[in-house]
């Protein structure tokens, strides 16, 4: 989408191999609060997260937030020890960042430092489907295809955007590219309202539109898909300790996805070449576990890369021409 807004003059395909409700963007949880990549300048990283919630921030408050599935969230994330860093650097993009009170860790009595503040949150199926409803308003094809290698693409288009996720350990052999295995509950607690996460991403309530999500699980290196029984219930259980009331909550639906895990985003230009024939090539991949906090900021690097490589191409064809 962020292509066709920045070069409206291409033509667009979306190749992919699986679609919603069966990429691991459909398992995320959806809350926006981001993940530290730990090669990537912090003030880069914050520029991404800004370009994302400003960006879901309108749609929130727009006709189609409910169709996207994007709606504000006010909770807590909450801390056994007070952290090093009380203040990370999403702090003041979200919004009403601040300590809470004592009062309100009565609410925690295993907790001693925690801080209240209001963000954003997808229901990442039906925002799938909500941006592949615009793709085609946009004139953009698509087409279920699995790609074994980018060079196979070269003589139908003339930029390939590399968006594969965990797929690009296979796809580009990416050995710093590692999955990172989660699972997530979905259940039914209309009365759940707040977020509550504790401070080490470990244990997580996320209520949604239509079912409250609880995680989670951390795995490296785990490519495992299928739901585990026993982690299920230990996540209940994890949730339960911090909401009690989740008890009586019945779980309607078990995920499993694998974070597209490296030290930094894979954000670049490559240009394959073969034989002579070249094909500029824009990576923008390994978002972990904090993809959808960042997507729209990183969606908009990598057309920003796409439009230097159609500038690179007019340049060499006006070259070739002389
Ligand atoms: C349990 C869990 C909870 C999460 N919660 C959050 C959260 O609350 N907030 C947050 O910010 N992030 C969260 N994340 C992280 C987030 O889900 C990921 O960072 C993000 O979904 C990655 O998106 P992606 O588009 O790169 O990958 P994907 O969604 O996996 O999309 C990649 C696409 O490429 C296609 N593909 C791959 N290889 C090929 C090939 N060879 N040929 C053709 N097509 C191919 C796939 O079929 C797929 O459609 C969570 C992740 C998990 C697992
Ligand atoms: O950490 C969180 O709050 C949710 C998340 O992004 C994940 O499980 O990867």
């Amino acid at each position: 989408l962020c292509i066709t807004e920045t070069c409206p003059s291409c033509s667009v395909t979306v190749l992919s191999d699986q679609f919603s409700p069966n990429t691991t963007s459909d398992v995320a949880a959806g809350i926006l609060i981001p993940h530290t990549y730990p090669d990537t300048p912090i003030h880069v990283q914050k520029q991404w997260f800004k370009e994302t919630f400003s960006h879901l921030f309108a749609i929130s408050n727009s006709a189609e937030a409910s169709e996207a599935g994007i709606h504000l969230v006010s909770g807590w994330q909450i801390f056994k020890n007070t952290p090093k860093e009380q203040l990370p650097f999403w702090s003041d993009v979200v919004l009403g960042f601040r300590p809470m009170s004592q009062a309100e860790l009565q609410k925690f009595p295993q907790h001693r430092f925690g801080q209240a503040f209001t963000t954003l949150k997808c229901d990442c199926p039906p925002y799938m489907l909500w941006l592949e409803k615009r793709l085609k308003a946009s004139g953009v094809q698509i087409y279920p295809r699995k790609v074994a290698d980018l060079w196979e693409l070269h003589r139908e288009y003339n930029i390939v955007v590399n968006c594969a996720g965990i797929g690009a350990h296979q796809l580009v052999g990416d050995k710093k590219l590692f999955p990172v295995r989660g699972q997530v509950l979905k259940v039914q607690a209309p009365w759940v309202k707040n977020f509550i996460r504790e401070g080490d991403g470990s244990t997580y309530i996320y209520p949604g539109i239509d079912s409250v999500t609880l995680g989670g699980t951390r795995e490296k290196d785990n490519w495992s898909l299928s739901p585990d029984p026993d982690t299920t219930q230990d996540i209940f259980d994890r949730c339960c300790s911090l909401e009690p009331s989740l008890r009586g909550a019945q779980v309607v639906k078990v995920k499993v996805g694998l974070r597209p895990s490296r030290q930094c985003i894979r954000m670049q230009r490559e240009v394959l070449s073969r034989g002579g024939v070249k094909l500029p090539v824009v990576h923008n991949y390994g978002h972990g576990s904090g993809g959808f906090s960042v997507h729209r900021g990183t969606a908009k690097d990598a057309a920003h890369l796409v439009g230097e490589c159609i500038a690179a191409l007019q340049g060499s064809s006006s070259r070739a021409k002389l």
